[in-house]
């Protein structure tokens, strides 16, 4: 039965593309997120993922990854599991949180958005 690879280009339904682009045995991956929506309205710009993955005789391996965003000042942190359904089909399902960057600690209690999100290959 095929690995399920975090490697390769990855979309969501939100229109956004994941290019995990290498990682080493030790379960470090990392890559790029081209989001097409964001919630400030700066020019969205191509931001860099920094991850890690289960290893070893992992047939559809858990993992987590940071985005920091390249164009404003928020986090994004995923986690989830690659799971390979009968024909081979690949998905990413997921939970994410988005740490939004607030002007004072007053704010702090707004700042953390939290959803699902699955990916398929491109
Ligand atoms: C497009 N998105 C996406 O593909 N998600 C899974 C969610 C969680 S990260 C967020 C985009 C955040 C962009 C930076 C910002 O607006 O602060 C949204």
């Amino acid at each position: 039965p095929p690995q399920c690879s975090l490697l390769g280009l990855w979309q969501n339904d939100l229109g956004s593309e994941m290019n995990i682009s290498a990682g080493n045995n030790a379960g470090k991956f990392f890559g790029t997120y081209l989001t097409k929506v964001s919630a400030t309205h700066k020019p969205i710009a191509v931001s860099p993922l920094r991850g890690s993955q289960q290893m070893g005789n992992v047939k559809q391996p858990t993992f987590g990854f940071t985005v920091t965003w390249s164009f404003t000042d928020s986090t994004t942190v995923f986690v989830g599991q690659c799971f390979v359904d009968d024909k081979g089909k690949e998905t990413l399902q997921t939970m994410w949180l988005l740490r939004k960057k607030v002007d004072s600690i007053e704010d702090n209690w707004q700042a953390t958005l939290v959803g699902t999100n699955n990916f398929t290959r491109l």
